[in-house]
Order: structure tokens, then sequence, then C-alpha cells
């Protein structure tokens, strides 16, 4: 299974970095030479005969991913393109915690130069993300969240049921597009989330078309610090990995789903998301077009470079 052809792939250069714990395998790929497999992916992955991590990121010049070459014709400021890859192969969309990775790795390779407090631009399949250099870490932007069942989601607040291994009931819960999918479950306390087994992805029922990541998230007591923030804690089970110390996007579900059923009340627009891996930040902000943007931030490092073996 693990005997993967590695082709091409033989002799490129990689570095592992992470973001809360979420890691990653990053490449860098500027003539668009490297046709990744599943397997190959997969491969890289995994944790006993690959380097390790929850995904694979190649760096590519927008112009050369067919299908998108026209984010750089949009914004010629999207020189890269977010190659993402889930650690059992399959593609995702957005990842926010690699988003984050991938800047940093940009600036290490010397491929962007990028100063605190200025601003790039990267085409991805979720769209063309702002990512700003923060005096620690990052900010992307990661553009409106959405309601992915809408009409059962306005009118009963949640629109699916969830059921963790072991349990016998499912519970009620809500699913949120951030560019992928996610489903949140909201719990009533700490010993519930820790509780919970993730070893094995929850059955949700309706399962949004493409599969789903899915949180579970518990908010704290008070919800809202004196500085305004309001805290959350989170365990999520992603789709095409398993679970994960963080996911970035989850984050963002997580605080919009905690938001959306607290709207009666006042709206929040400031959140910190505790994950295994760490807390990031989730920030709602109105944008231009009449509709509201999500803004995640946190950190990211690399912590190792190496060079892809042959088997
Ligand atoms: N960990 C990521 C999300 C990665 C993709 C996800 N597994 C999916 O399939 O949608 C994040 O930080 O957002």
């Amino acid at each position: 299974m693990y005997s993967t052809e590695l082709g091409q792939l033989a002799g490129q250069t990689f570095a592992k970095g992470h973001a809360t714990g979420n890691d990653f395998v990053l490449i860098a790929d500027p003539e668009a030479a490297v046709e990744l497999t599943a397997e190959q992916v997969a491969a890289l992955c995994h944790r006993r005969f690959g380097i390790g991590g929850d995904g694979l990121i190649r760096a590519v010049p927008t112009a050369k991913v067919p299908g998108y070459e026209q984010q750089v014709t949009e914004n010629p400021e999207a020189y890269w393109f977010m190659d993402y890859r889930n650690s059992d192969g399959s593609i995702a969309e957005m990842c926010g915690n690699g988003v984050r990775a991938f800047a940093h790795f940009l600036i290490a390779e010397g491929l962007v130069d990028l100063q605190i407090g200025q601003s790039i631009f990267i085409g991805s399949r979720a769209g063309i993300k702002t990512i700003t250099r923060l005096v620690e870490g990052y900010a992307v932007n990661l553009g409106p969240w959405g309601l992915i069942f809408e009409d059962k989601a306005e009118a009963d607040s949640i629109d699916s049921m969830v059921k963790p291994r072991g349990w016998e009931q499912a519970v009620p819960a809500l699913s949120i597009t951030m560019g992928n999918p996610h489903t949140v479950v909201a719990l009533p306390d700490l010993d519930m989330l820790e509780s919970l087994d993730l070893f094995v992805e929850p059955e949700v029922a309706p399962k949004p078309a493409n599969g789903t990541n899915v949180e579970f998230v518990v908010p704290n007591e008070p919800l809202i610090e004196e500085d305004g923030v309001a805290q959350v804690t989170m365990r999520v089970h992603e789709r095409g990995v398993g679970e994960t110390l963080s996911c970035g996007t989850g984050a963002c579900a997580a605080a919009a789903a905690v938001r959306y059923w607290a709207r009666g009340t006042a709206l929040i627009n400031q959140w910190a998301v505790s994950v295994p891996g760490g807390v990031v930040g989730v920030e709602f902000r109105a944008n231009e077009r009449g509709g509201e943007d999500t803004i995640l931030s946190g950190p990211a490092e690399l912590v190792a470079r190496g060079v892809i073996g042959s088997k």
C-alpha cells in the first residue's frame, strides 16, 4: 500500500511546517513540473512510512494551474497558488491553517518578500485570498461564511444530526461553508468534549454533497470575556485526514455557528478558538459588498527541511 512510486518527486526538496499543530509537507513547484497522485500524497503524509503530515501543500504559479489561471488575470498579484491536498490524497478547496503555513513557506523560500503589516494575494480553489503578516503569525481573509442547507438552517437553526462513535443518540448540528464544508455541533461541557472518540468519522445526516469536516464546540462560561472576545473550545474530525490538533476553517465555522445560534442577542465579532494545538483568532468584519468577511489569525512555523528520497 505504501510502496508508491515517487516518480519525479524523488529529489524534490520539501519543508515541514505547522500552524497550531495542523502539520503540512510543503513543496515549491515554480515550473509546475510536479504532478501529484493521491497515492503519492498519502505516502508522503504517512506518519510511519512517510514524512508525516495532515496535508501536503504545493506552491505553484496560479497561471499554471488548469482551471484557475483566470485568478491571476483577475488579480495579477495572485502569483502563487496554494495547491492543498489532505493526507489521504484528496483535494480540498481551502485550508485556513495551511494558508498561513503556505505564506510562511513562501517567505522562507524567498519566493515572496512580505514585511510585518504587508499583505499578499494568493490563488486557491476557494478563490483569491489576502494574507497579512502580523507581528506574530498571519491573518487570512477567508471571505464570507455561508449556510450549506440554507432553508432548513434558517427555519430551525440546525440542519443535520451528528453521531460520534460510541454515542447512542445523534445530536443537532449546523453545516457551514468556509469555501470547504463543515458541520458544527455544540456540546454543553469540556468533559463531554474530551471524552469524544474522534478516531473514526462521526456519522452526519444529511451530509454535505462532498463530505464534511465535523467540529465539536463548547462555548466558555461566560462566553464573552472582559476584552469583548468570545471564547470557545473545539475539537475536529477533518474530512480526508481524521482528528487533527487544529483546523483553521473549522475554527471559523465553529465561531460562525455559535454566533448564528446566539444571533438574537448582540452579534459578537471577535472570537478566540482554543484547539488542542493552541489558539486561533476569528474576526467577522463587514465588507464593502454589504456582506461580512471572516478573518482567521494565528501562528505558523517551519520545523524541518529535507529531500524526498527514492524508494
Ligand atoms: N486543516 C484545514 C482544513 C483542511 C481541509 C479539510 N480537511 C477539508 O477536506 O475540507 C484548515 O486549517 O482549515
